[in-house]
């Protein structure tokens, strides 16, 4: 039984927000500075202990002349209530205002202290009086509290994989859109339009097949009349979904014949075992046993990378020793899997070029042994596809795909200044199923592939 395998990632909650320390004083709200600024006289029965962090911070940090003096000591003071606002507002109404105050008035806290030291002063000798009283504070400072306030940094909100491809695919289709609004402004379609727009699209990378569907279908529908931008973007991402829909494909896990093997291939750079890192990832969160094998024997950081990727997705792994032979690497992990009863075997292999003749051999050998163990394996031939290199992709594709039987691709950092459109003309020629598409470094960063999705992350439509 062959079992569709998609597993759409669900972005957690936003970041827990930081809370301040618990000995750390929040900011004030009005009722707590209306509680500070009531009369002396019911100041006894508010909460001072110091270790109640809603204490008012003024009477626990203040320790001038009112914090010493029993509470009958301190004139009251009838105060206005505070106005209402941010705690920001509620400090700042408290610096001292310039006029003498009206009959009820926010009278600044410091001040408060000041006049109570100089009660205190002419009623008790000057060598008693113990504090020296607070400075008054001119406009627009306050007195500091003890404890420095953390203001708790609340990061952006995480973008979600669709606006991270769009933002991906953003120079791709601002560049087209842009053009494209310039081409049709105030102007009929004609021919010489068409020629035009078909070109634009050409350099897109989208292809001449679809450059030229894009151009029929505009002209079936709007030749010889006034022709929007708008109407061309709804065109093109018609014309683009059409042409992706066939190849957006889950992939398919045969589990009757276990191992499932999937050999993952690519030019360096392009994200192979960061994939397998996402890929072991959804299958083992899915509840499949898994093994990683490192076939990239050439670099020691690959094989560490790929065992770091093993023990954070939970899956078992195989490497060898640096510069052993790659083709017996997998023949070992074939072996290994089987025994263990593994679901999913997912191969690295080393990034290569591929104009090099010796590295695509060794692929070829690669294929060839886990044949022999298998005659279907490699079940699934993953090539991985950096959507930053644009027209090169196309022959990369072609090439590894003669050489390792590619039989499905993943395109990846299409959250950077990714060039999507060849994505568009390799499943037009290739007809090869895109299975995931990369859109950042993180485990959950590999989504299922999307047509419309993506036609419109490139004809720069909304979602
Ligand atoms: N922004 C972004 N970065 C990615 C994505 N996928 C992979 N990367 C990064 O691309 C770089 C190369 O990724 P690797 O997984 O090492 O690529 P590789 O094909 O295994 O490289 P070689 O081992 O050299 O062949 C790393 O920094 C990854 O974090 C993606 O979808 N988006």
């Amino acid at each position: 039984m062959a079992l569709s395998f998609i597993k759409r990632v669900f972005t957690f909650g936003p970041p827990p927000v930081e809370e301040p320390a618990p000995d750390v004083v929040k900011p004030k709200d009005s009722a707590e500075i209306q509680q500070e600024l009531e009369p002396a006289s019911r100041q006894e029965d508010l909460p001072v202990s110091p270790v109640d962090p809603v204490a008012p911070a003024e009477i626990e940090t203040a320790g001038g002349p009112a914090a010493d003096l029993p509470a009958e000591n301190v004139e009251p003071e009838a105060v206005e209530a505070p106005p209402q606002g941010e705690a920001e507002e509620e400090a700042a109404a408290l610096v001292p205002a310039a006029e003498p105050p009206s009959e009820i008035e926010v009278v600044p806290l410091s001040l408060l202290e000041a006049e109570a030291a100089a009660d205190e002063a002419e009623t008790t000798p000057a060598e008693a009086t113990a504090v020296p009283a607070e400075p008054v504070l001119p406009k627009g400072f306050a007195t500091a509290p003890e404890q420095p306030e953390t203001v708790a940094v609340v990061p952006p909100p995480a973008l979600n994989w669709f606006q991270r491809l769009r933002a991906g695919l953003a120079r791709t289709s601002s560049q087209l859109t842009g053009q494209i609004t310039a081409l049709f402004t105030k102007r009929k379609l004609d021919e010489e339009t068409l020629e035009e727009l078909e070109d634009l699209l050409i350099q897109a990378d989208l292809g001449v097949e679809t450059a030229m569907r894009i151009t029929g279908a505009l002209s079936s529908e709007r030749y010889g009349n006034d022709v929007s931008g708008d109407d061309v973007s709804r065109i093109m991402s018609a014309e683009i979904t059409k042409v992706l829909t066939p190849v957006a494909k889950p992939l398919q896990l045969d589990l009757n014949h276990k191992p499932h093997v999937i050999l993952v291939v690519g030019v360096n750079g392009t994200g192979k075992t960061t994939t397998i890192g996402k890929l072991a990832a959804k299958l083992s969160g899915a509840g499949l046993k898994v093994m990683l094998a490192a076939g990239d024997t050439f670099r020691a950081a690959a094989i560490e990378q790929l065992k770091i990727w093993a023990d954070r997705t939970n899956s078992e792994f195989i490497g060898t020793k640096l510069g052993a032979d790659a083709a017996g690497l997998a023949y070992d992990a074939y072996e290994q899997a089987r025994a263990r009863k593994s679901d999913v075997l997912i191969i690295d292999t080393a990034g290569r070029l591929q104009n090099r003749t010796e590295l695509m051999a060794e692929l070829e050998k690669i294929v060839r042994v886990l044949g022999k163990l298998d005659p279907d394996a490699p079940h699934t031939v993953l090539q991985t596809l950096d959507a930053t290199t644009g027209q090169n992709a196309m022959q990369q594709v072609e090439i590894f795909r003669n050489v390792a039987g590619v039989n499905g691709l993943i395109m990846t950092k299409l959250d950077g200044t990714a060039r999507g459109g060849i994505l568009v003309a390799i499943a037009a020629k290739h007809k090869l199923p895109v299975y995931f598409i990369g859109v950042g470094e993180g485990v959950d960063d590999l989504e299922p592939f999307e047509a419309q999705d993506f036609a419109h992350a490139i004809a720069g439509l909304t979602h």
